[in-house]
């Protein structure tokens, strides 16, 4: 489709592709199968592509987001009848080519008050004050959710996260050998190519080679930044071991490029719309979307039946009915908020807004996870994305270089494009108290406490997002709390979908995260007075300046004022086995005390997992659409659109009163 391929190109290469697709169109649609051009979107009120649309579908999916697009197409791939309903709109429209081009991908992220936001394509949420400061969460309002808002790190967690998961839910089925085949489905894999420097090889499972028939492109950057082969070069000769399987292996330690969310072709980033949607939904038409709806609420029938949503459509409240489930797939803030706003929740808080209960569970909100990091960042003689920013010359080169054939240079690559991951080194270890030691002590031999981020720009509070605040090159390495004990909350603040959710993450809240943070801070603080670093850093100017983090209260200080999530949040709506009171949903996502309804996205994770959780996102989704699908062997038959899908006794879309 035209629309959907759109990739950040130069103007002239767009405008020949867009008209070869036109024509290519033109010449098709008498003997086409696939819909015309928009005709997967729905308009909820009337479809003038497509009148013979049902108002009935047998799947309403919340949220076209990282989880939702894939539930929806592979739902709709099985013959299934689904709407997937989302509040944003293209994040073409609404972001440029800042959801594109992969360097791009921190734009109008910084989580300080007064920096550059973008209101169309985020929900723009603030959090309550983390150490005294409201912090911005960004988080996608778009076809594709969040991840068209993420830096494109793809892990898998350690194998003994995914057995943790199994035995908390009661379902092997979510051992790492079980849970692997949903895992690697979405995957398309490209090795890395030969225009990465020598010096920057990238690891991946020798197996992947040749794993193409997923909808999801990963690969590497055809870059990788000095600061980042450097970083590598001093981990190493620090005792760290390379991480010989790119991080998707079923182990984090160890130190590597980051495996990224690419199209190996355009080097745009990949998200759950330009793959899964793009790839595979966009012309079955068994599946409409529709944009800019704001699902309000869930409705339920005498029985506790879930019949169809309630959604605001510019002003219109408009109602949508389904024959089987709603899909919940808003994210880990909005998930809770509409499960919430439909009666599901802790009675205390439903009552207090004048909401019906429908089902009272107490965990939902609740068990909020995220990682927490901080960093240094140092001047440095190597190139940065401040060349991008203030040298010309430099900078008209990567725009070259990305639009030759096939891209390459800065631009193709995340300027965060190592990772490492650790225990906190004994050394460290020592000084915690030993009621902390004693709590480490019972993760997993393979559960990294530490993760390491090279990051190739200044990343001091400051409005701009390339990296340099004066025209000298900054370079940051950033330290993260991979399994912090802290757990924050989400809650309403009203019965209306329009407000956004109250959001505590409530960092480094358990002492012994405050503790871990001290000593993983210095580590970093070591690691950069590596004697292997010092060719690259220049002079001694630093942000935040040294004489600042002396004592321990003043890295205490700095960190709690200066942390910022790594945007992992999960497990607001936590799957759990029936017994355990703050489980929401059961080990095929369905929640507890209501029926046909499902949470599935990162609010349902039981386990904070270590490293990215992207991937694990679309392995979930990949695994209860297949639940779905073979529990239910009326929709396992593809079956065409017809007339006698609208059921009219059941609640009509249109204004309702
Ligand atoms: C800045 C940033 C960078 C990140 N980088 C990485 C990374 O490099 N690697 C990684 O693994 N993870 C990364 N993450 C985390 C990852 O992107 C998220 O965990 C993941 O995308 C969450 O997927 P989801 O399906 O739960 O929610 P989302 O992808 O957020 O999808 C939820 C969707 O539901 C829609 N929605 C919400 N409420 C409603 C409603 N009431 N009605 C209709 N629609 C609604 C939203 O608009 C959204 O489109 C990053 C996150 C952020 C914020």
């Amino acid at each position: 489709m035209l629309f959907w391929s759109a990739k950040a190109r130069a103007p002239s290469i767009v405008m020949a592709v867009a008209l070869a697709q036109f024509l290519t169109l033109l010449v098709c649609v008498p003997h086409a199968s696939s819909r015309l051009l928009g005709s997967s979107f729905g308009l909820p009120i009337f479809d003038i592509f497509n009148v013979t649309a049902p108002v009935t579908f047998d799947y309403i999916v919340v949220g076209a987001g990282t989880a939702g697009i894939p539930v929806a197409v592979r739902l709709a791939e099985a013959g299934s009848t689904v709407a997937l309903i989302e509040a944003g709109s293209l994040h073409y429209l609404g972001n440029g080519n800042f959801s594109q081009v992969p360097l791009y991908a921190s734009a109008f992220q910084h989580t300080y008050a007064g920096s550059l936001i973008n209101p169309i394509v985020d929900w723009n949420l603030t959090t309550t004050p983390q150490a005294g400061l409201h912090r911005l969460y960004p988080q996608g309002k778009a076809v594709g959710g969040t991840s068209t808002r993420s830096h494109q790190a793809f892990t898998f967690a350690p194998k003994s996260s995914y057995q943790e998961w199994a035995d908390a839910v009661d379902d092997q089925s979510y051992s790492w050998n079980n849970f692997h085949p949903h895992l690697i489905k979405p995957i398309n894999f490209t090795a890395p190519s030969s225009h990465r420097f020598p010096n920057s090889t990238a690891r991946f499972p020798p197996h992947w080679r040749g794993h193409t028939s997923g909808p999801l492109q990963l690969t590497f950057g055809n870059y990788a930044w000095p600061w980042a082969s450097w970083v590598k070069k001093a981990l190493t000769g620090l005792g760290f071991e390379e991480n010989s399987d790119g991080f998707v292996g079923g182990s984090l330690h160890g130190v590597g490029y980051q495996l990224s969310t690419l199209d190996a072709t355009s080097f745009t980033k990949e998200t759950s719309d330009s793959s899964y949607l793009n790839g595979l939904g966009i012309n079955n038409q068994n599946l409409v979307v529709y944009a800019n709806a704001l699902v309000t609420r869930i409705l339920f029938d005498a029985s506790k039946t879930a019949s169809g949503v309630e959604f605001d459509y510019g002003g219109l409240q408009l109602k949508m009915a389904c024959r089987k489930e709603v899909i919940v797939s808003a994210g880990a803030f909005r998930s809770p908020q509409l499960l919430m706003l439909s009666g599901i929740g802790p009675r205390a808080i439903l009552e207090q807004h004048g909401i019906r209960v429908v089902s009272d569970l107490a965990g939902v909100g609740q068990n909020l996870g995220d990682q927490v990091c901080a960093g240094i960042s140092r001047r440095v003689s190597i190139p940065t994305t401040a060349e991008l920013q203030w040298n010309a010359e430099a900078a008209v080169q990567a725009l070259r270089d990305y639009g030759s054939s096939p891209p390459r240079g800065p631009y193709t690559t995340y300027a965060g494009d190592l990772l490492a991951f650790e225990k906190l080194p004994q050394i460290y270890r020592r000084k915690l108290p030993t009621s902390i030691r004693n709590s480490l002590d019972l993760l997993d031999a393979d559960r990294p406490e530490l993760e390491f981020v090279a990051f190739s720009a200044y990343g001091g509070p400051q409005p701009g997002f390339l990296g340099s605040p004066d025209g000298h090159n900054w370079a940051t390495l950033a330290v993260a709390l991979s399994s912090p004990f802290s757990r924050g909350n989400v809650t309403i603040t009203s019965a209306r979908a329009q407000d956004n959710p109250l959001v505590n993450p409530a960092w480094m809240n358990d002492p012994r995260d405050a503790q871990m943070a001290l000593q993983g801070f210095r580590r970093l603080q070591d690691i950069l007075s590596s004697t292997l670093l010092q060719p690259v850093l220049v002079g001694h100017e630093s942000f935040p300046p040294a004489s600042v983090l002396k004592t321990d209260a003043q890295v205490l200080e700095f960190v709690k004022t200066y942390a910022n999530p790594l945007f992992q949040a999960s497990g607001t709506a936590k799957m759990g086995r029936k017994d355990d009171p703050m489980a929401v949903i059961d080990s095929k996502a369905r929640v507890f005390g209501i029926n046909n309804v499902r949470v599935v996205d990162a609010s349902s994770l039981p386990v904070l997992l270590p490293g990215h959780i992207q991937g694990t996102i679309y392995g979930l989704a990949e695994k209860i659409a297949d639940d779905i699908i073979h529990t239910d062997k009326k929709t396992a038959r593809p079956r065409p659109y017809s007339t006698t899908d609208v059921i009219p006794e059941q609640v009509p879309m249109g204004r309702h009163d």
